[in-house]
């Protein structure tokens, strides 16, 4: 079934997380989100927590062990605590790739589930940089990361030199949590077309910080036409 406008807009997790945002930013960010339409924003940690008036009926989303990963499992686990009191709704955590990359699964799952018993009832995402994995490694950790009780799992920070998104790395975790957990595409998705291409291979939430443009093309390619953006590094 093709992905509806409407449906895009409700799985979309409007995106800032340029590491110099400024306060003044972040609130025309919030003016734009408001007008777009989109139900959640994904924003750094040190952002919050957000002025209500700003914010209004907008969801947060934190990122925790942004951009890198390589953090101590206490520490992301602290900084969702964090995240949570100063009002985020959902944790988007970055694994710890260097354990994947070793083969260290239990070390991934006990990771994971630090910062899972650090957030209970709070909706849990688990960015595996899937660019920068192998398809084993990838398949490893959606499994640590259902293991450790996450509700997604989601492929990219949009700040690695190896990449964003790929249809093949969505299409392997789709396979790998079957249904059981979702799967967020995020990291150089830009237009319509990509985002439905996506949501084909199994994605069921989006991270997008050019959610205006995929929405101006969603029903005019040439109107959501950008260029390609290189991921930012770090
Ligand atoms: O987590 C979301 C990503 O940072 C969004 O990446 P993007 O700016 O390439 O859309």
């Amino acid at each position: 079934m093709t992905l509806t406008k409407t449906a895009f807009l409700a799985a979309a997790d409007h995106t800032l997380l340029a590491p110099g945002t400024t306060r003044a930013e972040l609130a025309a960010f919030l003016r734009d989100a408001h007008g777009l339409g989109v139900p959640r924003v994904c924003v750094s940690p040190s952002l919050l927590p957000i002025d209500p008036e700003l914010l209004g009926e907008l969801e947060v989303v934190a990122v925790v062990g942004f951009p890198s990963g390589a953090h101590a499992a206490a520490v992301k686990a602290a900084e969702a605590a964090r995240a949570v009191a100063d009002g985020a709704r959902e944790i988007d955590m970055v694994v710890n790739r260097g354990l994947a990359r070793a083969g260290d699964l239990a070390g991934v799952e006990t990771e994971i589930r630090a910062v899972r018993e650090a957030v209970p009832g709070r909706v849990l995402k688990v960015i595996l940089e899937s660019a920068a994995l192998s398809n084993a490694e990838i398949i490893g950790v959606c499994r640590a990361a259902e293991a450790a009780g996450a509700d997604f799992v989601k492929t990219s920070t949009g700040f690695d030199p190896a990449g964003g998104a790929s249809l093949d790395a969505v299409r392997l975790m789709a396979s790998a949590v079957d249904g059981r957990l979702g799967v967020k595409a995020s990291g150089g998705i830009r237009t319509a077309e990509a985002v439905r291409a996506f949501a084909a291979a199994g994605a069921t939430r989006f991270g997008v910080s050019g959610t205006a443009a995929i929405l101006a093309g969603w029903d005019d390619p040439a109107a959501g036409a950008t260029a390609e953006r290189e991921p930012a590094g770090y």
